[in-house]
């Protein structure tokens, strides 16, 4: 699949928002967001994205996989369904006192190879948090993987970074957002410090 084509299944499940005001996970405001639960929400287009995702890892040079890690909320769903299409277990973290934690009597074994599956990279900061978690448990992890990379390949997550699609958009600064956002009210969607 290219990037075109991921972004269509956005776009027919109402999921590529654009022209408003989102504050994103890492603070950045921007004038477009990826709503991924509402393509996630329907099985056959995360299998499809998912599928999509697990060929490109088994044809790329990052070897054997032994586990899928995710950090919750967003990676569940694709963690799951491209763990499917990989015939591994599908584990995830989650904040703990905002910190990402393996909970829910989830374990590995030390040095396991494991593929951290992310559904959108924006700054990376997210997948850097779950990739630490994951190395302080004793994981080796082998390569990130994601649906979509808002980053275009800027981000480094420290490990490498297979993308489905890569759409570069802008982000700003809370102080330098463009005078056309201003006036409308920000929303934040995802789950970071969710009280
Ligand atoms: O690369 P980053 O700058 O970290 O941004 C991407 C992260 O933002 C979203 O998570 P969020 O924390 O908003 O919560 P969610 O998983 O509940 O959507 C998304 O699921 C990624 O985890
Ligand atoms: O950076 C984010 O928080 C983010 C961007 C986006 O497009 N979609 C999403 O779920 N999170
Ligand atoms: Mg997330």
């Amino acid at each position: 699949m290219n990037t075109e084509q991921v972004l269509d299944v956005f776009r027919q499940c109402g999921a590529l928002l654009e022209n408003g005001h989102f504050i994103l996970s890492s603070g950045l405001r921007s004038p477009t967001f990826l709503q991924k639960a509402k393509v996630f929400q329907y099985p056959d287009k995360a299998e499809i994205l998912c599928k999509a995702l697990a060929e490109k890892v088994k044809e790329s040079d990052v070897g054997p996989v032994d586990i899928i890690i995710s950090p919750a909320v967003g990676g569940i769903i694709p963690g799951y369904e491209t763990a499917r299409h990989m015939q591994v277990p599908s584990l995830f973290v989650e904040r703990e006192k905002g910190e990402f934690a393996l909970r829910r009597g989830f374990e590995f074994e030390k040095g396991a190879r494991i593929l951290m599956v992310e559904d959108i990279v924006s700054t990376g900061l997210s997948s850097r948090e779950c990739i630490d978690c994951i190395k302080a448990l004793g994981g080796n992890v082998v390569a990130a993987a994601c649906i979509v990379d808002r980053s275009a390949g800027e981000a480094d997550v420290g490990v490498p970074l297979i993308s489905l699609a890569q759409y570069k958009v802008p982000a700003y600064q809370v102080d330098a957002i463009p005078p056309q956002m201003r006036d409308i009210p920000a929303i934040k969607p995802g789950s970071r410090g969710l009280q």
